[in-house]
């Protein structure tokens, strides 16, 4: 199940849990406010079946579905992909992981630029908006399995931080402001 807090400001491992003392916790709610990243809870048993996740693939538009898998043996470049996972970045399209084994964080800025990370394992599925800085690592346990997912043809290229002027990010910054109401 998924759980969110806010970081330390210790550069030690990547790959530990990085509380602050005390810990100090982000709940789901929060952290849409905070962030607009969207979680979704997904039976990894069922989903295949049971229409949740369809459900949420034909509302959103995800039309373009594939599977990775991030550990030292199946994943190509696996010391290079993982440091570039890391690095602060954005992207143009909202980045959607459903993991189906395993376990990692993923990293998102809050408005004051303090780091909340993530931690995801079976059953999560996140939605890291578009235009909002942040980055992925492995924990300890060093493999995860995830589906992902895009409305269109896939473009998983990051822009490394600073990428202020990018339209993605003023739009970001703009719904950020407004809370992130939806307006239909
Ligand atoms: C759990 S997905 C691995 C990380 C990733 O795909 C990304 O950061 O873009
Ligand atoms: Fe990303």
């Amino acid at each position: 199940m998924v759980k969110a807090w806010y970081m330390d400001n210790d550069f030690s491992d990547q790959r530990l849990e990085h509380h602050r003392n005390p810990p100090e916790f982000v709940s789901l709610d929060d952290l849409y406010k905070k962030t607009g990243v969207e979680y979704f809870n997904i039976n990894i048993n069922t989903f295949a079946t049971d229409g949740v996740l369809d459900k949420i693939k034909k509302d959103r538009g995800y039309t373009y579905e594939d599977e990775i898998v991030c550990s030292k043996e199946c994943l190509p470049n696996y010391e290079e992909k993982i440091k570039s996972f890391f690095e602060e970045h954005l992207h143009t399209d909202e980045e959607i992981r459903f993991v189906l084994d395993g376990s990692g964080y993923f990293d998102v800025r809050d408005a004051s630029d303090q780091w909340i990370r993530i931690a995801v394992s079976a059953g999560d599925m996140i939605v890291i908006p578009s235009g909002i800085y942040h980055r992925f690592t492995l924990d300890t346990n060093n493999f995860i399995r995830a589906k992902r997912f895009f409305i269109g043809e896939p473009v998983w290229l990051p822009y490394n931080r600073p990428a202020d002027d990018m339209p993605c990010r003023k739009d970001y910054l703009h719904k950020l402001e407004k809370g992130f109401v939806e307006v239909n």
